[in-house]
C-alpha cells in the first residue's frame, strides 16, 4: 500500500463516519432539508475560496510539469464559469447573504492557509487529497441519483471518470512525494491528513448542529 492508502486506513473510523453521514444519506435520497442544505452550501462557498488558493500553491510548488499542468487545469475548472452550481443552488434556496464561517469551516480555512503558507507541495497535496478523495468516495456509491437537480448535481460534481482521474493524480502524487520525503515531512503530512478527515466529519455535522 502507498502512503495515501496507509493514511486512509489510519483514519478509517472517522472517514467512514463522514462518508456515511446523515447528510450524505439524505442527499442521495433527495430528502435533505432545504435549511440544512442552504447552511451547508453557504459554508462550502467559503471553503471553495481557500481551496482555489491552495490549488494555486500546488501549481506553484509542483516539482514536475505534468502534475503542475493537471492541477492548473483543475483549478481552471473549479474557478470557471461553468461551475455555477453554488450560485444557482444558493439563489434557489434564498441564501444569498454573506455568511460568517462556523467553527468547522474556520478550522478548514486555517488548515488550508497553513498548508498554503508552508509552500510545501506535499502539504498542499495532502489537504487537497482528503477534500477530493473523501467526496469521490461518498459520491460514488451505486444507486439511483435523486431527481431534483439541487441534490443530483452536488453528487455528479464529485463522481465520474474525470473526477476519478483527478483524485488518482492527487493520490499518486502524494505517494510519490511522501516516498521521497524525510520522516519529519511524512509525519507532518500524516498530521494534516488526519486533521482534514476530522474536519470533513464536523463540517457535515455543522449543517445540522447549527439548526437549533
Ligand atoms: C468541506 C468540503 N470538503 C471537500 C469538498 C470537495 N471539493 C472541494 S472543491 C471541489 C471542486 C472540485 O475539485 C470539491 C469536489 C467540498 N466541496 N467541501
Amino acid at each position: 500500500m502507498g502512503f495515501a492508502d496507509d493514511m486512509r486506513v489510519a483514519t478509517a473510523a472517522t472517514w467512514e463516519a463522514a462518508v456515511g453521514h446523515r447528510f450524505v444519506d439524505e442527499l442521495w435520497a433527495g430528502t435533505v432539508d432545504d435549511a440544512v442544505l442552504a447552511r451547508y452550501l453557504a459554508q462550502d462557498a467559503l471553503f471553495l475560496d481557500r481551496f482555489v488558493a491552495l490549488l494555486g500553491e500546488a501549481v506553484a510548488s509542483a516539482d514536475r510539469t505534468a502534475p503542475r499542468l493537471a492541477i492548473a487545469r483543475q483549478l481552471g475548472l473549479v474557478a470557471g464559469d461553468e461551475n455555477d452550481y453554488f450560485d444557482r443552488a444558493l439563489a434557489r434556496l434564498g441564501a444569498t447573504a454573506p455568511t460568517d464561517p462556523l467553527p468547522a469551516t474556520r478550522g478548514f480555512l486555517d488548515l488550508m492557509d497553513e498548508a498554503r503558507r508552508s509552500t510545501s507541495y506535499g502539504d498542499a497535496l495532502t489537504v487537497l487529497l482528503v477534500a477530493e478523495w473523501l467526496y469521490l468516495d461518498w459520491a460514488s456509491h451505486p444507486g439511483a441519483a435523486p431527481d431534483d437537480w439541487l441534490h443530483r448535481e452536488w453528487i455528479d460534481l464529485h463522481r465520474g471518470p474525470a473526477f476519478t482521474a483527478w483524485v488518482d493524480l492527487l493520490r499518486s502524487e502524494t505517494d510519490r512525494v511522501a516516498g521521497d520525503a524525510d520522516r519529519t515531512t511524512r509525519e507532518r503530512m500524516t498530521e494534516l491528513f488526519t486533521r482534514a478527515v476530522d474536519l470533513e466529519l464536523v463540517f457535515f455535522d455543522a449543517a445540522y448542529a447549527a439548526a437549533g
